[in-house]
């Protein structure tokens, strides 16, 4: 089973996604960006690590989120996520199409990775 993370980075009321590029596993989906834990890694210093990777911003872990499973045709991921706070950075998207900052209510409409939905629905129902 892959151990994954993910950062829920909430801002002015705006929650960020971002798109997986083409030639990736699952690419077109968006999700909340992260990746796998390497080994001797908490699931806290995986995270500071794959965002300052991914999108060259530093940010602080706040407090879990939620968990989910899925069983993909490429594996079973155990996803993790994260409350998290930008400390600071510019965002570049360094392995993504897109990232854009998104309200509970304009979530529905983006086509996420299935592991993500039961967070996407629970970040919706949160603003509702
Ligand atoms: N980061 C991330 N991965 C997710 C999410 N939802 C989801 O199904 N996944 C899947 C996609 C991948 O099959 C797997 C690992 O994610 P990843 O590709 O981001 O891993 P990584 O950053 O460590 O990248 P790499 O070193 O393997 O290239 O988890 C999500 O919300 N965030
Ligand atoms: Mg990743």
């Amino acid at each position: 089973m892959k151990e994954v993370t993910a950062a829920i980075i909430v801002r002015d009321g705006r929650v960020l996604i971002t798109q997986r590029a083409p030639g990736e596993n699952l690419a077109g989906k968006w999700e909340f960006p992260g990746g796998k834990i390497e080994a001797g890694e908490t699931p806290e210093e995986c995270l500071k690590r794959e965002i300052k990777e991914e999108l060259n911003v530093d940010i602080e872990v706040l407090s879990f989120f939620g968990q989910s499973s899925y069983e993909y045709d490429s594996g079973t991921i155990r996803l993790k996520a994260f409350y998290c706070r930008w400390i600071a950075g510019d965002f570049s998207l360094r392995v993504h199409s897109r990232l854009e900052w998104v309200t509970g209510r304009e979530l529905e409409r983006y086509d996420f990775a299935a592991a993500d939905i039961p967070f996407a629905q629970k970040l919706s129902s949160l603003e509702k």
